[in-house]
């Protein structure tokens, strides 16, 4: 091969983007009074910046637990992991990461602008700072002109989209998102992922995301990882190729079908391997 030729294969090849979570061989037991629970086993896996990445499986096979550890919420017991090349234990302490939990978690108490600007508090930011940050990340979720407005004043739709709000207000690049649609009726699911989606596309943030509904894992996800039955492990890793600007359109066409497709086979394997 010539000098030009190699130049060339180079020049072709697409630019490594940065891994920002880094997994390899991890395991988790939880050591219990009726026993060990074995929560993961094995997992290798790697989300590169600017990804979007689903994780499915069936109840109870660790998605939660993993979303877990990478945010230092719980401690693997095998395995390597590491968020922007440091232990999850010096990430969450630069606060690399926003987490959304299952429920909104709001205190009724407080108006939507002092739940979002509730980090920013602990974090000692002036109050200034903190109004401007609440008032940007509330326009990111479409949520201004609710600053004043109390939880139970908002459509559960609307306080999740809040819960999103604060978790974007110390601009962390990671996003760890806990099935956060999951209680939701599926109108208010695609209009939130269809918001979440343009989110992401004018964010450019890494986002790993627990569902339950392949739809929403196909239609969000750069990365959709199937996940077995307890003890977790990762039984498949599809990469989809849809356009960041995708509309719901896209789940009429044959190429959402296929991966859909093979995202419940694997789904069915994993439960097969189970018996
Ligand atoms: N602190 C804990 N102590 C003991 N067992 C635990 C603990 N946390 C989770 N588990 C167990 O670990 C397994 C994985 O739980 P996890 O919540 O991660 O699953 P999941 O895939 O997120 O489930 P779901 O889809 O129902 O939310 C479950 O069997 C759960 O009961």
């Amino acid at each position: 091969m010539t000098l030009k030729q190699v130049v060339n294969n180079v020049a072709e090849m697409p630019a490594s983007k940065k891994a920002v979570v880094d997994i390899k061989k991890l395991s988790l037991t939880f050591q219990t009074a009726d026993g060990p629970v074995y929560a993961l086993s094995d997992v290798d896996l790697t989300i590169e910046e600017g990804d979007f990445v689903s994780f499915i499986g069936p109840s109870g096979c660790g998605k939660t637990t993993l979303l877990r550890v990478i945010a230092d919420l719980e401690q693997a017991t095998g395995g390597e992991i590491s968020i922007n090349g440091v232990t999850p234990h010096e990430a969450r302490e630069k606060r690399a990461y926003g987490y959304v939990f299952q429920a909104p978690a709001l205190l009724p108490w407080r108006s939507i602008e002092r739940n979002v600007t509730l980090p920013l508090e602990i974090m000692e930011i002036s109050k200034e700072e903190r109004v401007k940050r609440a008032q940007e990340a509330l326009k990111l979720v479409e949520l201004n002109g609710f600053e004043k407005k109390f939880p139970w004043q908002l459509s559960g739709g609307m306080q999740q989209r809040a819960s999103i709000a604060r978790a974007l207000s110390f601009d962390a690049d990671l996003l760890l998102m806990d099935e956060p649609f999951g209680a939701l009726d599926e109108i208010v699911r695609d209009h939130l992922n269809e918001q979440l989606l343009k989110l992401w596309a004018r964010t450019n943030k890494t986002v790993a995301f627990v569902t339950h509904s392949i739809p929403e894992a196909v239609y969000l996800s750069s990365k959709i990882v199937v996940m077995s039955p307890r003890p977790g492990r990762i039984i498949d890793v599809i990469e989809t190729d849809f356009p960041k600007d995708r509309t719901l359109d896209i789940r009429e066409t044959p190429e959402f079908l296929e991966i859909a497709h093979r995202v419940r086979e694997g789904l069915r394997a994993g439960h097969s391997n189970d018996e």
